[in-house]
This record gives structure tokens, sequence and C-alpha cells, in this order.
């Protein structure tokens, strides 16, 4: 063992971090959740990188645009895998949730998929949808401006099924409330530590009855399926029924490729639109709702140019508006930034040994860009903690922002319009006794308001402007 370590340490070198202990390295000093401030504190103290273990599997955190640009995205081609994880991928996604597939065949045909739905030039077949479901985002604020977070998670929830599914979201469907409880466990899953068998890999040997954590697994599998299963059955029934227009799941299913797929991959590509798709358009609008409330000095300023382009309270913002809208762009680009939810990324795994200025990486080393640390680094923003479009106007000024996300476009275009409408129609205040922090926005919550925030309509005229051009919106069936 001390000569195997020997041989390592000559083959090797890693970037400092922090001292762990036996077996579990440092997995105790990592948060089990909101660990974006726990990186970011490592990054002040060890610099671009540094190397953490998280029982079998090492990790080095990338905290600097530079080190990722060179890394993840330079040398994507060997650095896009996924570490194993024999809980939250194998057994509670049945090897089929896209984004915790390693690298190979099946992940890549399953991102040709996405990507044929979700790039740029289908823009088109989205933006009917956006434009519907954000004059309906309008009405629902105005009419329950308490229930704000239930009309953005309608909003974006809606227009990804009316894309995949040809089909509206309704806010009492009980099948999208459970979509969004397994979301959320997925996510819960996928936290470091969260479940020893992800980390600890001699624990999947065990004789499967010896293996606990088993049942709860099936279970979770159980229950995405049975919601990806409704949706699908729903979307069958419909279609004996011509009720259902031409949609991107009636071509998928009857696609010849499909059924090379297999049943439950087939379920997961469906099941996966709806899942990234809502959820993460959803929290982007929350945070620029948050940052609205907390500083009304660039609301003014978007409110203004809104203004400028639309009249007041004469027409809502449109997408063909939005080359003579930069100020929304750049709050759009903003809210990606401001306090960005993934908050150490996704991790990214190496599959074959790789220099770099010095170091050795093994195959098999897990990168992660260390988002919450670089967004929030004066280095790279700054007057990095204000929410500051400014900085997006001037491209000298900021250059970094690319991720490698197949619904970018998408997710950017409905924060843009969702964004657009709702700054051009309502105020946001925070409520002075339970002020709005920040730094924990806890926007990954759907059942409850993640924060108290104060929505009034800017005026008499705005209010008729939405109940002329929003309500309609309700009503629509397709
Ligand atoms: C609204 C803002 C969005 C943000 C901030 C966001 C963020 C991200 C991030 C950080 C990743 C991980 C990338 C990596 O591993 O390097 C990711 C992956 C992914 N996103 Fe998004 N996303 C958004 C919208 C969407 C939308 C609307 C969809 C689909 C309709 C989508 C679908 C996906 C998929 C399928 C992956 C997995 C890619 C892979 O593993 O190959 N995203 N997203």
């Amino acid at each position: 063992k001390l000569w195997n370590n020997y041989q390592w340490s000559r083959k090797y070198k890693l970037p400092p971090g922090p001292k762990g202990v036996p077996y579990f390295g440092n997995m105790f000093q990592m948060p089990p959740f909101h660990q974006g401030p726990w990186a970011k504190e490592m990054a002040e103290k060890y610099g671009e990188m540094f190397t953490i273990k998280v029982a079998d599997n090492t990790w080095v955190f990338l905290n600097s645009s530079r080190t990722v640009n060179a890394l993840l995205e330079k040398r994507s081609a060997i650095y896009s895998s996924r570490p194993r994880f024999p809980y939250t991928s194998t057994l509670m996604s049945g090897g089929c949730r896209m984004v915790v597939q390693p690298y190979g065949p099946q992940w890549r045909s399953i991102r040709k998929i996405m990507h044929s739905i979700l790039n740029i030039k289908n823009a088109a077949t989205f933006a009917p949808f956006q434009d519907l479901e954000s004059r309906h985002l309008v009405w629902d604020y105005l009419c329950k401006p308490e229930e704000w977070f239930r009309a953005n998670q309608r909003f974006a929830n809606s227009v990804i099924m009316s894309v995949v599914f040809a089909k509206r979201a309704e806010s009492s469907d009980e099948n999208i409330e459970k979509l969004f409880d397994t979301s959320r466990e997925f996510i819960a899953a996928l936290q470091p530590g969260a479940n020893l068998v992800d980390t600890f890999y001699i624990l999947d040997r065990l004789p499967k009855p010896l293996q606990w954590w088993r049942v709860r697994g099936n279970r979770a599998f159980q229950k995405v399926l049975k919601v990806y299963t409704t949706e699908v059955n729903d979307l069958k029934r419909r279609m004996t029924e011509n009720k259902c227009p031409p949609c991107f799941a009636t071509h998928f299913l009857s696609a010849p490729e499909t059924a090379k797929l297999g049943e439950t991959q087939t379920l997961f590509a469906l099941g996966s639109l709806m899942e990234a798709g809502s959820d993460t358009s959803r929290m982007t609008l929350s945070q620029i709702i948050a940052a609205a409330a907390k500083d009304p000095r660039w609301v003014k300023k978007a409110q203004d140019e809104l203004d400028a382009i639309c009249g007041y309270a004469v027409r809502l913002p449109d997408f063909s508006d939005r080359h003579d809208l930069p100020y929304m762009s750049a709050v759009t680009k903003e809210g990606f930034r401001w306090r960005p939810f993934a908050e150490i990324g996704v991790p990214h795994m190496l599959i074959k040994d790789d220099e770099f200025e010095g170091y050795r990486f093994p195959k098999d080393t897990v990168f992660t860009w260390n988002s919450w640390a670089i967004a929030l680094d004066e280095r790279e923003h700054k007057d990095a903690l204000r929410f500051w479009p400014e900085r997006w106007l001037d491209p000298e000024i900021e250059g970094f922002g690319r991720r490698v996300c197949t619904g970018y476009h998408v997710g950017d275009t409905n924060v843009w319009i969702a964004a657009a409408r709702l700054l051009y129609c309502f105020n946001f205040a925070e409520n002075p006794e339970h002020k709005i922090d920040t730094m924990n926005l806890n926007v990954g919550e759907h059942r409850f308001a993640p924060f108290e925030v104060n929505i009034t309509v800017r005026s008499e005229r705005h209010k008729e402007l939405i109940e002329r051009i929003g309500k309609p919106a309700v009503g629509v069936k397709y």
C-alpha cells in the first residue's frame, strides 16, 4: 500500500486543499446543502483550484472562469463524463436521467434528441407558447400576487408542456405537483454525501438484501416513472381521441429510432425535458423578483427602457422588441449570475489522465466549476453582490457566461419575456418587517413562497391592459 501511494504521488499531483479524515475525506466539512458559501471560503484560501476528497472520489474545484474555460470548455472531450452514482443515477433514475449519465453512446443519443428540440433554431416553436403563458403570468400576478411563486412555476412548466406534450399546465394539476416533488428529491439526492453508496463504492458490492437504501431508491424510481408514464398515457389518450395537435412527443414516440431506446429511456427523455425545463426558469425568475424588491435602482432603469419602447401601459413588450431592449437582456444575464442556484456547479468527470499547469490529474478525478465563488468574486465581477445589469452592457467589462446547458436558449427566452412583462406591469417591494436574505433565497422550494415580497400593479392603466391582454390567455385551449 505504501509502495502504491509512493508510485501514485510520483505520477500525479493535485492542487492543495483542506486536510480530511481517513475514509471519509472532507465529506463532513462540506455542508449537506447550500454549499456555495463554504466553497467560496475554500477558494479564497487556496486560490484558483482546490482539491477535496469525498470518500472514494477526488474533487477538484475550479474557482475562476479562466480555469473553467481552460479545462471544462477547451478540453471538454475528456472532461465531460459524470461520476458514478449507484443510488441517484442507477437505482433512482434507472440509469436513464441524462444529466447524470456518463459520457458515452447512450448519453450522446439522448443529448442529440434534446438538442433537436431545444436548440436556438427552434426559438420560433417556443415563442408563441412563451407569449401566451407570460400573458397568463401577468394575469396571475394581478389576481393573486401572494401566489407569485406558483405563477412562475405554472408559467415555466406550461411552456415546456405545450411544446413537448401539446398541453397547457393548470396550477391544480396533481401530476405536475408530483413532478416538482420528484425533481426536488432528485436534487436532494445529488448533494455530495447525501447517499453513502454514491461515494463509498464498496457498499455497492454488498449483497443486494443488505443494501439498506435499495427499497428507498426503488420507491423513488417507481414514483418518478409513474409521473412520466401518467403524462405519456394522457398524451396517448388524447391522440386516440384526436384531441392532440402534433407536438414533440407525438413525433418522438412515432420515430423509428425511438423504439431502440427502450421504454424506460423513452419515458425519461420526455420526463427530463419536463424536469429540466420547469425548475430552472422558475428559479431564475424568483431570483430576479428578489433582486427587484431589494434594489429599485435597476428596476427604474428597466421600466424606463420598457416604457420608452412600449409606451406607458400601451402594450406588453414582445420578442420583436428584444433588439430595442438591451437593458432587459442584461437583466436576464444578471439573473443567471447573481446568486447561481447550481452553487457548486454540476460534477464533470475526467476520463483520462491529464496535465495542466504543473498539475497531473488522474483519470476519474471529478471537476466542478465553483459557480457561487466565481459569481461573487470581485476579480471576476465588480461589485459582485449587487444586482447590476449594466455590467453586461459593455462586453469589455464582462466576457464570461457560457454554460454547457442544452436548454440554455429556452431558459434565456423564458426568463426574458416573463421578466420584461412582469417589470413592465408591476412594482416589487420588500416587507420591512421580513427582509429578503439574498444569500439564502431558497428558490428551489415549490410548496410555499421562498421569501416575502409585496407586488403591486404599476397603475390603473396597467391593470386595464392586463385585463385586456392577459386575462384572455387563461382560457386558451389546444
Ligand atoms: C433557465 C435557466 C437554466 C439554467 C441556469 C440551467 C443550468 C444548467 C446547468 C448549470 C447545467 C449543467 C451543465 C454541466 O454539467 O456543465 C444544465 C444542464 C442541463 N440543462 Fe439546463 N439550465 C437552464 C434551463 C434549462 C432548460 C429550459 C432545459 C430544458 C428544457 C434544460 C435542460 C438541461 C439538460 C437536459 C441538461 C443536462 C446536460 C447534460 O448532462 O449533458 N436547462 N443546465
